[in-house]
């Protein structure tokens, strides 16, 4: 079925996904103006400027993966629809090479906006802003725990949250380490990976709570988190909060950007509770994405609360 669905949807050397109009092909694609936005574990993306003013990013799987890669699984991807995912348009997938074209989303990736990237300075996040981005992340995680019991996303870190002008969170790169898993090994940082990964490498819905405890983490302490391939600075986030909660005021865990914000400091330390049992190192103790998406929602409306009383 998959597969006749996308024979109608070709178009010069694409398949696309839903009843956007198709206003490129490949040929378009390679021949048009791109800027280069970074390079990941899976490939490099860029931005390409079509014409008519249409603007989409395109990765491009690694050489290593180009076997591995079946068009089947990439049919999968593209079924998977909603407002917090990123919304993968079109595919070209040969012996020779596979491509994912996506939207572009105009304000980059949370990880360049709360730590600043390549010379870019970071932006001030402010509380409701952070909440709303976690509630928006969870939301597009329970999506895709909600289509069974073996799907997960796989490599949720904050590159990986790209944000539109609204601060709508866009989870990408989801499902691409199973599309390539025949030929490597789980992919994520070491600053998000759950312990239990460290012997198995078998991604779960319960890895994926940890990556979001962490993800919960950073965005509360702004503080980054240890990625051993770029040898940067980051911290082991579970570890350095549960120390730093047995040693000093709570409030020296949070983000300094945050201390500003008045009378919604329980508000916060709610949210840093549920980022420590999204990280608790037994994966059965971890709670289920309804249950934190539920939780950010009661948080989020105890803010909502507090600034009617307030401001
Ligand atoms: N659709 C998009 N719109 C805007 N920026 C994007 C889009 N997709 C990716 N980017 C940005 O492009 C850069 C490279 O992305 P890519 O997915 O290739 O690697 P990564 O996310 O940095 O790392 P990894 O794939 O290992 O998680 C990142 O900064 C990411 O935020």
């Amino acid at each position: 079925m998959a597969e006749s669905i996308a024979e109608n949807n070709r178009k010069d050397g694409l398949v696309f996904f839903g009843k956007g109009e198709r206003v490129y092909g490949l040929d378009k694609l390679l021949t048009s103006k791109i800027e280069f936005l970074g390079k990941g574990t899976f490939g490099s993306t860029y931005k390409s400027f079509l014409d008519d003013g249409v603007v989409v990013a395109v990765k491009i799987l690694k050489f290593d993966y180009v076997l591995g890669v079946e068009r089947e699984k990439i049919e999968k991807l593209g079924e998977r629809v909603h407002e917090n995912l990123l919304p993968l348009r079109a595919y070209h997938c040969t012996n020779h090479g596979t491509v994912l074209i996506y939207d572009y989303i105009p304000m980059g990736s949370l990880s360049a906006l709360l730590h600043g990237n390549g010379g870019a300075s970071k932006t001030q996040l402010g509380w409701e802003v952070r909440c709303r981005i976690a509630y928006g992340v969870a939301q597009g995680i329970e999506y895709l725990h909600s289509r069974g019991p073996d799907v997960c996303h796989g490599n949720i870190r904050s590159s990986n949250i790209i944000l539109n002008d609204n601060y709508d969170a866009h989870l990408s790169d989801f499902g691409i380490d199973q599309l390539i898993l025949p030929h490597s090994k789980a992919n994520l940082i070491a600053g998000y990976q759950a312990p239990e990964l460290k012997n198995s490498k078998k991604i779960s819905q319960k890895s994926d709570i940890y990556s979001f405890g962490v993800l919960l983490l950073e965005l509360l302490t702004g503080k980054v988190p240890i990625d051993a391939l770029s040898k940067n600075e980051g911290v082991d986030l579970p570890k350095c909060v549960r120390l730093m909660f047995q040693e000093k005021p709570v409030i020296d865990v949070f983000d300094s950007d945050l201390l500003r914000y008045k009378n919604v400091g329980e508000q916060m330390v709610l949210m840093l509770q549920l980022a420590i049992c999204c990280t608790f190192e037994n994966p059965n103790k971890r709670p289920s994405i309804d249950a934190v998406t539920n939780r950010i929602k009661e948080i989020n409306s105890f803010t909502r609360i507090i600034r009617k009383l307030y401001y």
